[in-house]
Parts: C-alpha cells; sequence; structure tokens
C-alpha cells in the first residue's frame, strides 16, 4: 500500500530563523522534500533561482493564479508569495514528506485543504534577539526592517493556530525538536488508521 508523505508547514516571523533551520533540516534529512516558492521580490545577495525561490514578475504570477497553479499564495509585505501546487502533490503522493516554509496566511489556507498536515511554529528567544537577527543578516533597509519587526507582534498572536511552537535559541536544538515532532506526527494513532495499518487486504 502506498502511504501519503507528511505535510509539514513551517511559519514564524522574519529573521525567527526558518530558512536557517529548514537548511539544517534538509542537510540531514536526505529524504525531505523542500518546496521552491515563487516570489515577486527582488532576489537578495546570494539567492539563487530554483534553490531560494522561483523569482517571477508579478505578470507571471498573475497568469499562474488564474491557472490555479498554487497551492496556496499570499501577499507579504507587499510581494506575492505562492507555492507550486504540482510538486507538493506529486511528492506527498509518492511517499515522501514534503516542508512548506511559508507566511501565516498561506499556512492558514493550507490547514483548511490539509488538516492532516503539522504546522510548526518557529519563535525568536526574545524580541530583542529577533531585531538582532535581522539586523545582522543585513538584507533588510531600515524600513523594511520596521516593516518586518512590528508585524512580528502581530504574527506572533497566530502562534495558537499552530500544532507545535519550537523556540530557536540554538539551530541544532531546534532541528532536533522538529525531527522529534515529525517521528512523534508519524506515530499517531489516527494517521497510522487513516495509512491503512492493519487492514485487511483483498
Ligand atoms: N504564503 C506564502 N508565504 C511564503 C511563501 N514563501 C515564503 N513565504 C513567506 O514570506 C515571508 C517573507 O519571506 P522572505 O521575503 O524570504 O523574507 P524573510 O522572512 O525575512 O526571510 C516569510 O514569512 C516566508 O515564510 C509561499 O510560498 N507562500
Ligand atoms: N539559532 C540562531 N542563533 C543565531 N543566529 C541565528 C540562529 N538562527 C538563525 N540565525 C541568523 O538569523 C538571521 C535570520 O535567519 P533566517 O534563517 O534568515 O530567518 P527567517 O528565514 O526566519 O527570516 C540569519 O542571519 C541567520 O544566520
Amino acid at each position: 500500500m502506498q502511504r501519503q508523505g507528511l505535510l509539514i508547514v513551517i511559519s514564524g516571523p522574519s529573521g525567527a530563523g526558518k530558512g536557517t533551520i529548514c537548511k539544517a533540516l534538509l542537510q540531514k534529512n536526505k529524504d525531505l522534500k523542500i518546496s521552491v516558492s515563487c516570489t515577486t521580490r527582488s532576489p537578495r545577495e546570494g539567492e539563487r533561482e530554483g534553490i531560494n525561490y522561483y523569482f517571477v514578475s508579478k505578470e507571471k504570477f498573475e497568469d499562474m493564479i488564474e491557472k490555479n497553479e498554487f497551492l496556496e499564495y499570499a501577499t507579504v509585505y507587499g510581494n506575492y508569495y505562492g507555492t507550486p501546487r504540482k510538486y507538493v502533490e506529486e511528492e506527498l503522493k509518492k511517499g515522501n514528506d514534503v516542508i512548506l516554509e511559508i507566511d501565516i496566511q498561506g499556512a492558514l489556507m493550507v490547514k483548511e485543504r490539509y488538516p492532516e498536515g503539522v504546522f510548526i511554529f518557529i519563535l525568536p528567544p526574545s524580541m530583542e534577539e529577533l531585531k538582532n537577527r535581522i539586523i545582522k543578516r543585513g538584507s533588510e533597509t531600515e524600513d523594511s526592517l520596521n516593516t518586518r519587526f512590528t508585524a512580528a507582534f502581530e504574527e506572533i498572536k497566530y502562534m495558537s493556530k499552530y500544532d507545535y511552537a519550537v523556540v530557536n535559541d540554538y539551530v541544532d536544538e531546534a532541528v532536533k525538536k522538529i525531527e522529534c515532532i515529525i517521528v512523534a506526527e508519524k506515530c499517531k494513532c489516527n494517521r497510522m488508521l487513516r495509512a491503512g495499518y492493519f487492514e485487511q487486504e483483498g
């Protein structure tokens, strides 16, 4: 019997360390898949097409919306971001676990379609440390830093919609916690029953 993979949704405020954690998680777990999103924002220094994002024009993005090519999409800090549907559906069908690193609006949309997914919220150790990390990353102007920092307070209010919260004090520990969550999720009785364990064949 072919079992569906687990859909793992990771969100949290800008600078909490989602990207860093996902990268470390993928390095350690070669079977995990990550969905590469489309965005209309400009690439940051060092970001690569098809690795960090697919960087597309607003026109192209809107054409993809029309063609129903997104599993979910949202406007975040004035740009479109969206999860291409095909890759995620195909990988889950093959039985592979797939990570989506997306914002809260997108996560809530995914939750409606895939309530069986696992929803993880990444928290910074403190708001002060969050600000330091965004500054240290050096990717934002004063304005966009303030936008992200102000949004963080609003975003954290949505934590209750998620199944788990992981504080990113140390990357290795946060990664270990996410690995444990994945294992625990797969042992849930209702998931095992849905997957058809011990059902009589024929
Ligand atoms: N809804 C949605 N949000 C996304 C997607 N890809 C990235 N995001 C979110 O968009 C926000 C901005 O991402 P980014 O521009 O990389 O900035 P960062 O969070 O400061 O690193 C973050 O909250 C991401 O999780 C997507 O496909 N869909
Ligand atoms: N546990 C950590 N301790 C110290 N710095 C961290 C930690 N996790 C991430 N960072 C740094 O914080 C900054 C923001 O991390 P990033 O992964 O880009 O966040 P996000 O994807 O949530 O916006 C980066 O410069 C990253 O190197």
